[in-house]
């Protein structure tokens, strides 16, 4: 029995980076949440702690905020290809970089005034490797609600089920989605918007039998909108409210008051994915 050393990366995780654009008296503003992850021939460090091969974490830091300034920042994926294939083209010993960009979004309140736009995170990773480069663009915690059109009914039950079958409930989830693009040259800005939009729409216009397929409904939406998309990931909570009951104080309650649950939840997890794309040629669920 040999005890050898398995898969492994590293890299700087979570890299704050905000870039201000100065043109005139009009300022722009990009947020980002930047994590490098490096591999390649590494195993020295691990077993002798020979570190010929390491590009310091503090080095992949220095490099984000100094591409930001040389190169500017654009948006989310862009940024991530840049970054991803800078570190593998000029480190021999790396073969493989995964940049993950989390941005948060900003409102204009003035030429130099910004609110935090608080409702989701737009995501981006981007994979440089031997099997070639991949980007997947995403979303998180985008929260929606549908307060009718929502049913779920006709379940097994067995003689640990207590769920009442219901015509009539509000259906919630905080979206988290990640779609891969066939290529990584799109207009990642105006793609993210058309997909979200496609998401929306989705949830907002299909009634709803399960979050299982409203899931569908949604990630096929997207994949019939948007060609450039090859493949899509939801992971969608059910955030289940509860009618409460009101008859100890003789109060009716027609599907008006509810408790809206925190945990636990139900979790729907999906790929939606068009039979014609070869399969991703990298894990890119990380
Ligand atoms: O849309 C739903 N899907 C489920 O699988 C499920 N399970 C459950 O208890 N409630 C729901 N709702």
């Amino acid at each position: 029995m040999a005890i050898v050393l398995g898969s492994n990366r590293y890299g700087k995780a979570e890299t704050r980076l905000v870039r201000v654009t100065r043109a005139g008296d009009t300022h722009a503003l990009i947020d980002l949440n930047v994590s490098v992850a490096l591999s390649g021939e590494l195993a020295a460090t691990h077993l002798t702690g020979d570190n010929a091969g390491v590009l310091p974490t503090d080095t992949m830091k220095n490099t984000v905020y100094a591409f930001a300034r040389e190169h500017g920042v654009g948006s989310p994926e862009e940024f991530g290809l840049l970054l991803a294939r800078h570190f593998v083209a000029t480190q021999p010993q790396v073969t493989g970089a995964v940049v993950g960009l989390e941005s948060f979004g900003w409102e204009r309140l003035g030429p130099h005034s910004f609110r935090r736009a608080g409702d989701f995170v737009r995501t981006a990773t981007v994979i440089v490797s031997p099997a070639g480069e991949q980007v997947v663009s995403g979303l998180k915690d985008l929260v929606l609600l549908n307060s009718t059109a929502s049913e779920f009914h006709g379940y097994p039950r067995d003689r640990y089920t207590t769920l009442p079958e219901t015509t009539e409930r509000i259906l919630s989830t905080a979206v988290d989605a990640r779609w891969r693009h066939r290529s990584t040259a799109a207009d990642w800005d105006e793609s993210f918007e058309g997909a979200k939009d496609a998401m929306v729409n989705a949830f907002v216009n299909t009634y709803s039998y399960s979050l299982q397929q409203t899931l569908f409904s949604m990630g096929s939406r997207v994949l019939d909108s948007r060609s450039e998309i090859a493949e899509i990931r939801l992971a969608l909570p059910n955030k289940h409210h509860y009618l409460v009951d009101l008859s100890p104080f003789e109060l009716e309650n027609p599907n008006e008051v509810f408790i809206a649950g925190d945990r636990p939840y139900g979790l729907i997890e999906g790929t939606v994915t068009r039979d014609d794309v070869p399969p991703a040629a990298m894990e890119w669920y990380l």
